[in-house]
């Protein structure tokens, strides 16, 4: 790879690291992307789906309608997209449908992502009538940080609206979230999770008892280095993890936490690109069942 075109993808991306910035500054999910041609920039946009009442409202949509509407068309071959986290399905159809000729991402998305973490869109394949090329991995830590930061920033806040309410006893250090505020807690964040019983719950399917041995053994690392202990349910194929902070007999910020770190590293798999090959996609070697 040219040391110039690699060092000006690092530099489009800090740009969408700059737009990202903006969607964290009004309260979104900070994700940016800009649309590149022939070294100039035709179409920006930051994650606004709160502000705008839009689900589709992703950044990269806001930068292929600016695009659209700068150069007077719904194509846009001969681009690149640049954006912060791995596109989801809604954006990579929609960037097929524009035409778009490569998207570059930052940070791999394993709950949504289309390029390979979750879903197989990008790069488009022969069924589609356009073909988009598609790689991850630049500046994947900044652009990951990012969002860290911003979950981190959030989870703080909440904490902090909690502890400055009278009825919060100054005892007690931890945050007891209520159903509603756990439920959209769940819903950007830990989709595949639940509240029930008054607990955050997840279940892992498996494909055996062995799968289900491994999942257990990673959970219960995670607890002990995390000195913070879910409740373990298994069964030959499939094992439900439940959280909550019994000495605040509530949800807390240890269970949200927690239940982040479980779900990043049970359903971890190496993102397109990566050195690492990952599980084959054969039955003998099935263990997981990533969902
Ligand atoms: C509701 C939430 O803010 C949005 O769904 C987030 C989450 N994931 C995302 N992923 C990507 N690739 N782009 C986005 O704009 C985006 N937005
Ligand atoms: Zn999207």
């Amino acid at each position: 790879m040219d040391v110039v075109d690699s060092r000006s993808d690092q530099d489009w991306m800090r740009l969408a690291l700059t737009l990202a910035q903006r969607a964290a500054a009004a309260g979104e999910v900070p994700v940016g992307a800009l649309l590149v041609r022939d070294g100039v920039i035709i179409g920006e946009g930051w994650n606004r789906p709160i502000k705008t009442h839009d689900a589709s409202a992703h950044a990269e949509i806001q930068a292929l309608r600016d695009a659209g509407q700068r150069v007077g068309n719904y194509r846009l071959p001969g681009t690149t997209l640049y954006v912060t986290l791995e596109p989801c399905v809604m954006c990579a159809g929609a960037i097929v449908h524009a035409r778009v000729g490569q998207v570059i991402y930052g940070a791999p998305d394993p709950k949504a992502g289309a390029c390979g973490s979750v879903f197989d869109l990008l790069p488009s394949d022969a069924r589609f009538n356009h073909r988009t090329d598609c790689k991850g991995g630049v500046l994947t830590d900044d652009c990951a940080e990012t969002l860290r930061a911003f979950f981190r920033a959030r989870r703080s806040t909440a904490f902090k609206a909690a502890t400055s309410r009278p009825e919060t006893s100054i005892m007690s250090i931890d945050n007891v979230y209520s159903d509603d505020a756990i439920r959209n807690r769940l819903a950007t964040e830990l989709p595949r999770w639940s509240l029930d019983a008054g607990c955050l719950q997840r279940t892992y399917r498996t494909s055996g008892w062995k799968g289900t041995l491994m999942v257990i053994n990673t959970v219960g690392h995670l607890a002990e280095a995390a000195w913070h202990h879910p409740d373990l349910t298994a069964s030959y194929d499939r094992v439900t993890v439940s959280l909550t902070t019994h000495s605040a007999k509530g949800v807390t910020d240890k269970d949200f936490e927690l239940a982040n770190r479980i779900e990043e590293t049970v359903m971890w798999r190496p993102a397109s690109g990566s050195a690492l090959e990952g599980t084959p996609d054969d039955v003998r070697y099935a263990y997981i069942q990533y969902d």
